[in-house]
C-alpha cells in the first residue's frame, strides 16, 4: 500500500476508514476521501459527524479500527515517515497552547521540535505575527484575546512551512477580515510554486470553503459528496454550498440506508441526487487517481499536484528537508529518541519553570525544611519534664541527697508534701510521673548495701526510688525510667565508696563492650536519618513527576507536540532530564543539610551516601511518571503520590525497625523500593560500609530494578492510553 516518492498523487488517502471510541457506536463508517497534492481541501458536516476523528486519523493520532489512511504517501506512525513529525502542520480544535508562554516561546518550542535555525524561526514569528495581526510576539498567550490566541495556534502549523497543513477550525472566533487573509495566505502557500503546500480544512463557515479547491461535505460518519465547490453548485443548481448541503443532507435522510461502506452510501446518494453525479460521489474504488478538471487548481498550482499529474519530480519540493539533521531518518527508522526533540521538551520544561520562580523556590526549599525540622524535632533526649516528688524520708539524709542527683536538664522536680497531690498532679496532666522516696529510705537504703544477703522486702522496698508515671507517652516514660534508673547508679556508687566498697556492686550484670558496628551510645536520629534522607529525596521527586503528563494532557500542547514527531519515549526522556537537574540540586541541599549543618554521623563513604540518594531520587521520579502515565486528573495524581507514601514510610523500616513487624510484612517491607535502599543507606552512614557489603549493594540494585521497572510500565502506560 506504500507509494514511493516517484507515484505520490494524494497528499492523503484514506480508504474505507472505520473509527470508533466505544465498540458498539461506530464515529467513521467505512470513510474514503483523496486530498489532491497542492490543493485546499475542505472537510464540512455538522457538529459531531466525524471531522475531528478523521483529522486526528490522519495525523496519527488515533488508529483507525479498519480502512487504511495514506499521508504523503506512507502510513502515519511507519518507522521513517515523517508523519507524525515535519511533513504535516496540524492545528488541532482546541487551542493546545502554553497560556504562560509568549508567542515567540511557543513558536521556538516548536521551532526547535523541527530542528529549525534559530534566525529562521524568528523570521518566520515576525512573518506570521504581521500576517495574523497579531499583537507583540512578547506577549504572553493567556495576555491574547481568544480570536487572537487561536491564531497563534494557527502560526503554530505554519511555523515550519509544512508541505501537508491540517487544520481542525482555524477560522473559529476570527473576524471576517481577517479570516480572509487567512484565505489568501492559504491560497498563495498552495499556489506557491517553489513549495506547494496541501491543506485540509474543516470549517463551520461553510461558504468560505468556496475559496477552496475541492470540499468534501460529510454526514454521520461518511461522506455524502466531494467535489469542485463550483461543480457541486452547477450540480444542484444552487447558489451557495449551504444549501447544497442541506439537500444532500435531506436526499442522504430520505435515503439512509443501515450500510456501513462509504461508496455504498455515496453511491445512494448520487442514485437520489442526479443521474451522472461520478464526480460528486465517493468512487468504489477510492484510492485510483480521479481525474479532475479544476481549471483554477491547474492554473495555480504548477507542482502539478492535480488528481491526475503523477509528476514524481514534484515530491523532492514537497517534501522539505532542510529542517532534517543528518542521520534523523536513520534514527526514526530504529525508531531511536531524537536529541533534539529532547532538548526542545528540556527547553519548554524549563521556560515554564521560569515562569513559576516561586515553585522553583519551593522546590528546593521544601526538602530543607523537612531535613531540618527532622534533625530538630526528632531523636533528641526530652527535657525539662516535671516531676512530681514526694520524699518522706525522715530516717536520714539520703532522701535530700539523692534529690540532688537528679538530671537538673531532663527534669524539672516540683515537690509534694503527700503521695496523693503528687499523684492528682500527674492525673491532671501537670507532671509527667510521682517520684517518691518511703519515710525509712535512708535506714532501709544502708541496711541494704551494709548487708545486701540480711534485705528483707520491706527494706528492698523502703530503700528503693518509687515511679508512677503517665505511660501514654512512651518514649518520655522509657527516658524518665532511663534517667532516674542512672542517678540512683551514680548516687549509690558514690554512697559505696563512702563505706569503702566497690561502686561497681551496684552496675548491671550485663556490661556494654566497644560496639562491633555503629557508636557507642547510639541516638534515634542515627536511626531514622538514613531513612529519613531517602525518603525525602524518593518522595520529592515523586510529588515533583506525578503531575508531567497530567499537566501536558491538560495544557494541551501533548497532541500537538506527538504530531510534530515527538514520541512518547522523547516526551518522557525530557520530563526526566528536566526533573534530574532539579533533583539533583534537591539532594545537594539535603545531604548538605544533614551531614553538614546538622553532623548527621557518616561513617562510610559519603560517595555511596550521595550515589544512593541520587539513586533513589531517580526511582522517586520513576513512580512520578508512572503515576502521572495513570491519572488523567491533577487531583488523582496527587492523590496517589500520597497514597504511596505512607504505606512506603511504616512499612520500610524507617519509624520502628522492620523486626518488629510480623512475618508475612517484613517479606513485603523488603521488597518495597525504598526499603533496601535504607538498608544500605544506614548500613553506609552507621555501619562505615563501602559498595562491596552485601546490604549496600543490594540497595543498589533494588533501586536500579525498581527504577526500571516503573520507568517500563510507565511507558507502556502512555502508550496503551496514547498519552
Ligand atoms: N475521545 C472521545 N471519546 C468518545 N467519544 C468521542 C471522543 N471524541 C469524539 N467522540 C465522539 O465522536 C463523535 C465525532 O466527534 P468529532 O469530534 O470527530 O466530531 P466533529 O465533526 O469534529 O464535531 P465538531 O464539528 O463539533 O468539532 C461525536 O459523537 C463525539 O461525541
Amino acid at each position: 500500500m506504500d507509494v514511493t516518492p516517484g507515484q505520490l498523487m494524494h497528499a492523503v488517502e484514506v480508504d474505507t476508514l472505520c473509527k470508533s471510541y466505544y465498540k458498539s457506536t461506530p464515529v467513521l463508517k467505512g470513510l474514503s476521501l483523496q486530498v489532491p497534492l497542492g490543493k485546499i481541501y475542505g472537510l464540512l458536516g455538522p457538529s459531531g459527524c466525524g471531522k475531528t476523528t478523521l483529522l486526528k486519523c490522519v495525523v496519527g493520532r488515533l488508529k483507525p479500527d479498519a480502512g487504511v489512511v495514506q499521508v504523503m504517501g506512507g502510513r502515519p506512525g511507519k518507522p521513517g515517515h515523517r508523519v507524525p513529525g515535519n511533513l504535516i502542520g496540524y492545528m488541532p480544535q482546541d487551542l493546545a497552547l502554553y497560556q504562560d508562554f509568549t508567542v515567540s516561546e511557543t513558536m521556538y518550542y516548536f521551532g526547535r521540535i523541527f530542528h529549525m535555525p534559530s534566525q529562521e524561526i524568528d523570521r518566520q514569528t515576525d512573518f506570521l505575527v504581521s500576517l495574523l495581526e497579531l499583537p507583540s510576539k512578547r506577549r504572553l498567550i493567556c495576555q491574547l484575546s481568544g480570536g487572537q490566541q487561536r491564531r497563534v495556534s494557527f502560526a503554530c502549523a505554519l511555523l515550519h512551512r509544512p508541505p501537508l497543513l491540517i487544520l481542525d477550525e482555524p477560522t473559529v472566533g476570527v473576524d471576517p477580515l481577517l479570516r480572509q487573509c487567512i484565505w489568501n495566505h492559504m491560497l498563495s502557500i498552495v499556489n506557491n510554486r517553489e513549495r506547494p503546500t496541501s491543506i485540509v480544512i474543516t470549517t463551520h463557515y461553510i461558504e468560505e470553503a468556496r475559496q477552496g479547491h475541492m470540499v468534501a461535505l460529510m454526514r454521520d460518519g461518511r461522506l455524502l459528496a466531494e467535489a469542485e465547490p463550483q461543480e457541486l453548485l452547477d450540480r444542484y443548481n444552487d447558489s451557495s454550498l449551504e444549501s447544497v448541503f442541506l439537500k444532500l443532507c435531506e436526499m442522504d435522510s430520505e435515503d439512509s440506508l443501515p450500510d456501513t461502506s462509504a461508496a455504498a452510501s455515496s453511491t445512494s446518494v448520487a442514485a437520489n441526487a442526479a443521474a451522472s453525479t461520478s464526480e460528486i460521489v465517493t468512487e468504489n474504488s477510492p484510492l485510483l487517481p480521479k481525474p479532475s478538471n479544476h481549471d483554477r487548481s491547474l492554473n495555480s498550482s504548477p507542482a502539478g499536484a492535480t488528481s491526475n499529474s503523477n509528476d514524481g519530480d514534484s515530491l523532492p519540493n514537497l517534501l522539505y528537508k532542510e529542517y532534517v539533521p543528518l542521520g534523523d531518518s536513520l534514527r526514526s527508522v530504529f525508531a531511536l529518541p531524537s536529541l533534539w526533540h529532547i532538548l526542545a521538551v528540556v527547553g519548554k520544561n524549563f521556560n515554564n519553570l521560569r515562569r513559576r520562580l516561586t515553585f522553583l523556590a519551593f522546590q528546593f526549599i521544601l526538602p530543607i525544611i523537612q531535613i531540618v525540622l527532622f534533625c530538630v524535632c526528632v531523636g533528641g533526649d526530652p527535657f525539662g519534664l516535671t516531676l512530681a516528688s514526694v520524699n518522706l524520708d525522715s530516717s536520714g539524709e539520703l532522701g535530700a541527697k539523692f534529690m540532688t542527683y537528679l538530671d537538673n536538664n531532663t527534669f524539672h522536680v516540683k515537690p509534694f508534701k503527700s503521695l496523693e497531690e503528687a499523684r492528682t498532679e500527674v492525673r491532671n496532666v501537670r507532671a509527667w510521673a510521682v517520684l517518691s522516696l518511703g519515710s525509712n529510705f535512708s535506714t532501709d537504703l544502708l541496711a541494704r548495701f551494709s548487708n545486701p544477703t540480711a534485705a528483707t522486702n520491706a527494706t528492698l522496698s523502703g530503700g528503693s526510688v518509687h515511679l508512677q508515671l503517665d505511660n501514654s507517652n512512651y518514649q518520655v516514660s522509657l527516658m524518665i525510667q532511663k534517667s532516674v534508673a542512672e542517678s540512683f547508679q551514680k548516687f549509690a556508687g558514690d554512697l559505696l565508696s563512702q563505706f569503702g566498697l566497690s561502686p561497681e556492686l551496684v552496675s548491671l550484670p550485663v556490661v556494654m563492650d566497644a560496639p562491633l558496628l555503629g557508636t557507642d551510645n547510639p541516638s534515634f536520629t542515627e536511626f531514622m536519618a538514613p531513612g529519613m534522607i531517602v525518603t525525602i529525596v524518593f518522595f520529592m521527586a515523586t510529588g515533583l513527576t506525578a503531575l508531567s503528563f497530567v499537566l501536558e494532557r491538560k495544557e494541551g500542547l501533548l497532541d500537538r507536540s506527538l504530531v510534530a514527531g515527538v514520541t512518547i519515549l522523547e516526551l518522557m526522556l525530557g520530563h526526566m532530564l528536566t526533573q534530574l537537574l532539579i533533583m539533583a540540586g534537591q539532594t545537594g541541599l539535603l545531604l548538605f543539610f544533614s551531614l553538614v549543618v546538622f553532623q548527621v554521623p557518616c561513617h562510610g563513604s559519603v560517595l555511596w551516601v550521595i550515589l544512593l540518594a541520587l539513586l533513589n531520587g531517580f526511582t522517586g521520579m520513576s513512580l512520578g511518571l508512572m503515576i502521572s502515565a495513570l491519572c488523567s486528573a491533577e487531583n488523582s495524581a496527587i492523590q496517589a503520590a500520597l497514597g504511596t507514601m505512607y504505606p512506603n514510610l511504616l512499612l520500610s523500616g524507617i519509624i520502628w525497625p522492620a523486626e518488629a513487624m510480623p512475618q508475612y510484612l517484613r517479606f513485603i517491607s523488603r521488597g518495597l523500593p525504598i526499603s533496601q535502599s535504607v538498608e544500605a543507606m544506614r548500613s553506609v552512614l552507621s555501619r562505615g560500609f563501602g559498595f562491596t557489603a552485601a546490604p549496600v549493594y543490594l540497595g543498589f540494585v533494588s533501586a536500579i530494578a525498581w527504577a526500571s521497572g516503573l520507568l517500563l510500565l510507565a511507558l507502556l502506560l502512555l502508550r496503551i492510553r496514547g498519552i
